[in-house]
């Protein structure tokens, strides 16, 4: 698979960040945050805390009720180029074949057409679908389309890849798999990731911090952060004691009772 060459990084602040969606649902309330460009943060929490409500923020796709959102020093007002998301389910056009899923952003951008087949090929090799470029999504794996829906987002060189359960409907094995990748990837490109899990063990596999968060409309207040827990590994080894007690460190706060209002 193809080394990527670093590409575009952009620190985020969140400040005083809440989020009620109309009929009054209180999803989070006064939200602080700051992520440092090239930084892989993970988001944890129980269903329901609000980590797809601040992961929709970052993207545009939601309207703070208040507070303060920055990409790169530039308030979010809307969806944007700058910013990639993955969800779980892939997202692909099924009409269009790998190398076209792919090379859709790019083409987009009026580059001279050789420059976007190179971006095209590079990110294909990045995830390692060279042999499968001319196939259509419902010919691959779920795993090779999550492939593809990873290359194509960072075909469009975001500064902010924003990531919500992207391997949730994997197998464990590919699972594994799209973790490693994902994390050359990162360590290649640098690009600020933000991704929101349901594993604990594949937060602290992936991530520099693990923002744990906590409550929720369920528990009758609004979602928050618990805390914010540094995975200061040398290796991320999963069988090892050290990791072992990180993931149990954040268990614990996942799995505590909200602090009453
Ligand atoms: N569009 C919406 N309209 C009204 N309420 C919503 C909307 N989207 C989310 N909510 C509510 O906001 C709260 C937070 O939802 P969110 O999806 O952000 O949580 P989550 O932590 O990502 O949950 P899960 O882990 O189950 O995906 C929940 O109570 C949810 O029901």
């Amino acid at each position: 698979m193809e080394h990527l060459t670093a590409g575009r990084t952009a620190d985020v602040r969140i400040s005083g960040l809440s989020k009620v969606y109309a009929g009054g649902v209180a999803a989070m309330a006064d939200v602080d945050l700051t992520i440092a460009s090239g930084e892989f943060v993970a988001v944890v929490g129980a269903s329901g805390c609000g980590k797809s409500t601040l992961l929709r923020i970052l993207a545009g796709f939601e309207r703070p009720s208040a507070g303060v959102v920055e990409v790169g020093g530039t308030p979010v007002t809307g969806p944007g180029p700058d910013r990639g998301v993955v969800f779980q389910d892939y997202g692909l056009f099924p009409w269009l074949s790998v190398r076209e899923n792919v090379a859709y952003g790019p083409s987009r951008k009026k580059l001279p057409k050789a420059e976007v087949a190179a971006v095209t090929d590079r990110f294909i090799a990045a995830v390692g679908l060279t042999r499968f470029a001319a196939k259509y999504p419902a010919q691959l794996s779920g795993g090779m389309q999550q492939r593809v829906a990873i290359a194509r987002v960072l075909a469009n060189d975001p500064s902010l890849l924003l990531m919500d359960e992207p391997f949730g409907a994997l197998d464990a094995l590919t699972r594994a798999d799209l973790q490693a990748e994902l994390k050359r990837i990162h360590v290649d490109t640098r690009t600020t990731v933000v991704f929101v899990t349901h594993s604990i063990e594949e937060a602290v596999y992936l991530a520099d911090r693990v923002v744990v968060m906590t409550g929720g409309a369920s528990h009758g207040v609004p979602g928050s952060i618990r805390r914010i827990v540094p995975v200061d590994l040398a290796d991320r080894d999963v069988t090892s004691p050290a990791f072992n007690a990180v993931k149990r460190e954040i268990a614990d706060l996942v799995h505590a009772a909200p602090a009453p209002v």
